[in-house]
């Protein structure tokens, strides 16, 4: 063994020392090294055309860049629409230095989702994994994936959320208070988009650790978690002075925080003087007490898991990201399309107003989950924002090997994009799909037209919480404030990170002091 060891690097000393002394052989292996991949691209070329298969249509742009600029300074539905009608439904284009396959018609997405998804895994940048933690539910399939799943999607099922109402209500109440008193006919200006984000930053929290269990911690938590999201979309420079560093640093702080949280709630487990819970819809205690789990895998084999404390805070961490900004950004655009259309607006107050009464006649009682299912109309609001403003225009896979789709083929390592926000808007699926009308929704959409949480197995376990905040925060705010755009009626979008009404819809709030005023 020492000898071959010994043979090894006197060999790789030889190849070394001729190679430096020897530019002409240098470059005889850069020759080879060219021929062998070209060679193995024109060998899979001629064995594509056999099998009468091509890439897509479309323009990989400029070297590179591609057609990034295009994609993040055009609206996006001009982008998508201008190359769905030149090429198809399924073409190709170069974004974020990766060469892709954007794809916009509700089959062909379910066959990368659903029926074919073993072929397309999802893909991010490393530094965003590294930034939320690589055992994150999002960057996985197969039983890893199932087990997270499952438990993350039991812990924001409606019955795990149920008893959750009155908390989230108290959120939305303090998040009110300071905008004005009834007695008072003074207005304050919001920026909307800052608000809805603090609001769902705090269900967040509050969903992913339990209330009254993390006290001692959360302001802490809070903290560290600012310093983190500042670095996701950074330059992923990891050293002192930039923000990736410092995001970085956050996030080892952050880790031993939750690690500490964790440890403490083991122990109050085993000493059984706790049933978990913590006030409805607390991820950490479901990771804690059944993440410890014997399941059949798809091949009836049984498996046993035990999730390490590492894979608790990744995937706390990934599911507090996951819940914010996305919820904040339709709750935004609902506030701009209410405003834009005063009926709708009339129509909600109308269903919220009978609500407040009910709840005054009722000995003034809070808000309860059946309230919630009594807001029909509302909910179709929501349904019809997420289709219209379709915060998430699409998501990334990935193919795992060369696919062959639709006659043509994607190669291996290529990004494969569905195009949420081209389906909502076609007007085969969605007539007048410009208007904004939330009676489209009196009838069920056709199936896979309608994705805002993406569809089959890393569609969102968290739609029910996001509908649930919404409708809580929307019978609150409406029947409480009348709301005027401040600095005009600009109409416009910006990214951050999601699409959202232009400088995030500052807003000047007045109290409603009558019903119905
Ligand atoms: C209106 C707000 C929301 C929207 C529009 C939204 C949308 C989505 C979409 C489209 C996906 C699928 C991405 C893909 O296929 O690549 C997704 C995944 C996910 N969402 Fe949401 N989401 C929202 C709120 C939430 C909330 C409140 C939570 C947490 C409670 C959450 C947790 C997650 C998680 C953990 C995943 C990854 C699932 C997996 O990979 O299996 N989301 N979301």
């Amino acid at each position: 063994m020492q000898e071959e060891e010994v043979l090894c690097v006197s060999k790789y000393k030889y190849y070394y020392y001729s190679c430096s002394s020897s530019p002409s052989m240098m470059m005889m292996m850069m020759m080879l090294l060219m021929v062998v991949v070209v060679g193995w691209l024109m060998l899979r070329q001629w064995w594509w055309s056999w099998r009468r298969l091509r890439l897509p249509p479309g323009s990989m742009g400029w070297p590179y860049i591609g057609e990034t600029l295009k994609l993040y300074t055009q609206n996006p539905n001009s982008f998508f629409s201008t190359r769905q009608k030149r090429y198809g439904e399924v073409f190709k284009t170069h974004i974020l230095g990766c060469p892709c396959v954007m794809i916009s018609s509700p089959e062909a997405a379910r066959i990368v989702l659903v029926t074919q998804s073993q072929l397309f895994k999802p893909t991010y940048p490393p530094s965003k994994e590294r930034i939320i933690g690589p055992e994150a539910l999002f960057f996985h399939g197969g039983d890893y994936h199932s087990v997270l799943k499952k438990l993350v999607r039991d812990s924001f099922l409606p019955v795990a959320l149920k008893p959750s109402v009155p908390a989230l209500e108290s959120i939305v109440l303090s998040l009110l208070s300071p905008w004005g008193s009834s007695d008072s006919d003074s207005s304050v200006v919001i920026n909307a988009l800052q608000e809805m984000k603090k609001f769902a930053f705090e269900v967040a929290i509050h969903s992913a650790l339990g209330g009254e269990k993390a006290a001692a911690e959360i302001q802490g938590i809070k903290h560290l978690y600012h310093q983190l999201e500042k670095g996701y979309n950074s330059m992923p420079l990891d050293f002192p002075g930039t923000a990736f560093h410092t995001a970085m640093k956050a996030r080892k702080k952050l880790t031993e925080t939750l690690k500490r949280l964790i440890k403490k709630r083991r122990e109050s487990i085993n000493d059984s003087t706790d049933e978990g819970g913590g006030g409805g819809g607390a991820l950490l205690e479901m990771l804690l007490q059944r993440g410890k789990t014997n399941y059949q895998n798809n091949n009836n084999k049984k498996k046993y898991y035990e999730l390490s404390e590492t894979q608790i805070v990744d995937n706390i961490i990934g599911v507090i990201f996951a819940a914010h900004d996305t919820t904040a950004s339709v709750l935004t655009w609902v506030l701009k399309y209410l405003h834009d259309h005063p009926s709708i607006l009339g129509a909600v107050l109308r269903e919220q107003e009978e609500i407040r009464e009910l709840r005054i006649d009722e000995g003034n009682r809070g808000l309860m989950w059946e309230d919630t299912k009594r807001m029909p109309f509302t909910t179709r609001v929501i349904q019809e924002t997420l289709r219209s403003a379709s915060i998430l225009s699409f998501t990334f896979r990935e193919a795992v090997e060369d696919v062959e789709f639709q006659g043509y083929v994607i190669p291996k390592g290529w990004k494969v994009l569905p195009l949420f926000r081209s389906i909502h808007h076609s007007p085969q699926f969605y007539p007048q799909p410009h208007k904004f009308d939330p009676s489209r929704f009196e009838v069920q959409p056709k199936a896979n037209t309608y994705m805002p949480f993406g569809n089959g197995v890393h569609s969102c376990p968290g739609n029910e919480l996001a509908k649930l905040e919404m409708l809580i925060f929307l019978h609150h705010f409406t029947t409480n404030f009348r709301w005027e755009v401040v600095g005009g009626e600009e109409d416009g979008i910006q990214y951050g990170p999601f699409p959202v009404p232009k400088g995030g819809f500052p807003i000047s709030l007045t109290r409603r002091s009558s019903k119905m005023e």
